[in-house]
């Protein structure tokens, strides 16, 4: 191996590769380029390959258009010869759904192998694009990578990636309004993924459940005091009580929009303003509505010795992956707080939909 990157760092380099609009190349044979990133060359250039080339959406993103998902989670979307780059952009992109309703049936493919799309479609998701690509047959992917100096990955790679090791990089004494006491502590995974932060309050005791918060970043509302959600609330209060308790820690897990990235999350709000809520906004995007990965919070208390949480939420889901990824949530702590006009909606949304306790 000596200098090469392993696996692992060429996955990052192919989602870097789709954030910034250069293709990359699935091994199984086929040019790949985000919808979201494709300039007008490229896509000039990918119709001078072999045919059609077939334009990848998630089955929720092909519910809203009404497009049969033969593979169930993706559909593979043929792009007819008279249509352009506006046309692909505006499958992909459900800006302009309500305005501009798609005409015609799209027709989808149901022959051959969906693996190297669903595998595609979780890459553009890893770059917090919109979950759609663009893509291309190739008949010699090692020739075709190496003559255009594009990185080359196996779809099943990208399926079967495993998340990359934290590593804890360096912590600091922090004194904070809520407690002098605080420490934070920078997490970095080995995959070129996001940093997560820790804010550790006091000195708990290891071998007692911790009064614990898995926060997951929200610019907009624990930064900018925005009304839409109750981040912002819920980030101080917790701060609050673990200062009021003297021990405590907060976990900042860059997750942002639960796990779509903070454009995403705007092109969601976007929606909202069209009338859909939280969740049908996800969807009709083409996201999970909750794209988050619980194991890190977890994995990051146990990092730093912890094994057992009482835990700050309103999300039984929070619990239940904490549980399942080994760490005890001794008791639930409600964290009910932020409550205004503006996301009254929402929260009852957050409740019926996605099993909030109110
Ligand atoms: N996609 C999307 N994300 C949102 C929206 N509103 C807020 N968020 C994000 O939702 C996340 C809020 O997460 P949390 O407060 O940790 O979680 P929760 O699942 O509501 O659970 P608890 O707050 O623990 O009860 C943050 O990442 C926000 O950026 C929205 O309308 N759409
Ligand atoms: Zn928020």
């Amino acid at each position: 191996m000596g200098f090469s990157p392993d696996i692992t760092e060429r996955l990052a380099r192919a989602r870097s590769d789709l954030r910034m609009g250069v293709p990359i190349v699935l091994s199984e044979g086929l040019i790949v380029l985000a919808v979201e990133t494709l300039d007008s060359e490229r896509f000039a250039h990918l119709r001078t390959i072999n045919g059609a080339p077939v334009l990848s959406i998630t089955g929720w993103r092909a519910k809203t258009l009404k497009a049969r998902a033969y593979d169930g989670d993706v559909a593979r979307v043929l792009v007819p010869e008279n249509m352009g780059l506006n046309w692909v952009q505006s499958v992909a992109d459900p800006a302009g759904d309500l305005a501009h309703p798609m005409k015609g049936p799209l027709q989808t493919l149901r022959e051959g192998s969906a693996g190297p799309h669903r595998a595609a479609i979780a890459l553009a998701k890893a770059a917090r694009l919109l979950p759609a690509v663009i893509s291309a047959d190739i008949g010699d992917p090692v020739g075709f990578a190496a003559a255009h100096d594009l990185t080359l990955i196996s779809a099943e790679a990208v399926l079967n990636a495993e998340r990359g090791t934290l590593r804890r990089i360096i912590h600091a004494r922090l004194p904070l309004e809520v407690s002098e006491a605080g420490r934070l502590h920078i997490f970095r995974p080995d995959d070129g993924a996001e940093e997560h932060y820790a804010v550790e309050i006091g000195s708990p005791d290891r071998s007692q459940p911790v009064l614990s918060r898995l926060h997951s970043a929200c610019l907009t509302g624990d930064l900018l005091g925005s009304l839409k959600c109750d981040c912002g609330p819920q980030l101080r209060g917790a701060l609050a009580q673990m200062g009021a308790e003297g021990v405590g820690v907060l976990l900042y897990l860059n997750q942002e929009g639960r796990g779509i990235g903070l454009a995403n999350k705007m092109r969601a709000y976007s929606l909202q303003d069209q009338g859909f809520d939280t969740v049908e906004a996800n969807h009709r995007l083409g996201f999970e509505d909750d794209e988050r990965d619980f194991r890190i919070g977890a994995e990051i208390l146990a990092r730093m010795g912890f094994s057992a949480v009482r835990l700050l939420t309103n999300n039984p889901a929070k619990v239940e992956r904490m549980e399942a990824s080994g760490i005890k949530v001794a008791e639930r702590v409600p964290l009910k707080v932020g409550e205004n006009q503006h996301n009254t909606a929402y929260l009852a949304t957050k409740a019926a939909k996605s099993g909030h306790l109110l």
